[in-house]
């Protein structure tokens, strides 16, 4: 049976009284992976925020498996499994890949067990844990080599790796699979759905509406902060307020679809 893990309801966000997300409700089931769309300035990464944590919300509530996170910081949403990768790759260039994924296991290594197991152990436990993150994406050849020698799209598929490490229930993808090559958007598609299918659920901003259509089994969709449309990708993609809400902004839902 299908459960709720992340339900907005009612949500709402203003900066100095402007509306950025007008009185937002969706839920994404557990198991699911769904796409945020819209134009450019629609809401999507402030949505990101608010469910993060980076910003607190102006009215509305936001909650993760059944509990209200409305106002929990943004640490405590990370170890209740909310992990984020951004657009801009965010990788330490001088760490090895492996380094850089067992930085991923960092929002988990604060319990008391962590403190108390000698540092061997800790240390051995992370480079396994980071080996099988680096062997279940597929990237396990990369893992002694420096990042900022690696291809971008393999710096991609290792920040996932490194989301991956931090044991997520909820991974929210800020443009993927932007400046990604067709041959590098398809691996990390791949990636992405080998991460589903291990049971981790995905909620993901892209423009690239290709990659939706192939990843996302359901897409809502932004406008000015409200929220217009849902369905399968290619419901909203025939839907009468998406294609308005596509023709006056300077992204045509078109071109994506061309792209
Ligand atoms: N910290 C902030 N202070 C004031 N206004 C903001 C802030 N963050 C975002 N906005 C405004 O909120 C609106 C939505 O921005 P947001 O970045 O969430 O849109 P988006 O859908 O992610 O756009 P894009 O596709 O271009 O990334 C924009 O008008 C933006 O200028």
């Amino acid at each position: 049976m299908t459960k709720p893990l992340l339900e907005i309801q009612n949500l709402s966000k203003n900066f100095s009284g402007l509306d950025v997300i007008r009185d937002v409700t969706f839920h994404v089931n557990e198991g699911e992976r769904m796409a945020l769309i819209g134009p450019n300035g629609a809401g999507k990464t402030t949505m990101f925020n608010l469910i993060t944590g980076v910003y607190p919300v102006s009215q509305g509530s936001i909650r993760m498996a059944g509990e209200d996170i409305t106002t929990a910081s943004d640490r405590s949403r990370a170890q209740r499994g909310i992990i984020r990768t951004f657009q801009n790759i965010r990788l330490m260039p001088h760490l090895t890949a492996a380094e850089n994924v067992m930085l991923g296991q960092t929002c988990h290594s604060h319990g008391i067990w962590s403190w108390l197991a000698p540092v061997g152990l800790q240390s051995s436990r992370s480079r396994k844990e980071a080996d099988h993150a680096l062997e279940v994406s597929g990237l396990l050849e990369y893992r002694d080599m420096l990042t900022y020698d690696l291809p971008y799209g393999v710096q991609k598929r290792i920040e996932l790796a490194r989301a991956l490490s931090a044991k997520p229930k909820l991974i929210l993808l800020d443009e993927p699979a932007a400046g990604l090559n067709p041959s590098e958007t398809d691996d990390l598609a791949q990636q992405l759905l080998d991460i589903s299918a291990s049971g981790v659920t995905l909620l993901t901003v892209e423009h690239d509406m290709h990659f939706v259509r192939r990843l996302s089994q359901r897409v809502i969709v932004l406008n000015f902060g409200s929220l217009i449309a849902e369905g399968t990708a290619a419901e909203v993609q025939n839907d009468q307020h998406v294609l308005e809400a596509y023709l006056g902004s300077d992204r045509k839902l078109e071109e994506e679809v061309a792209t």
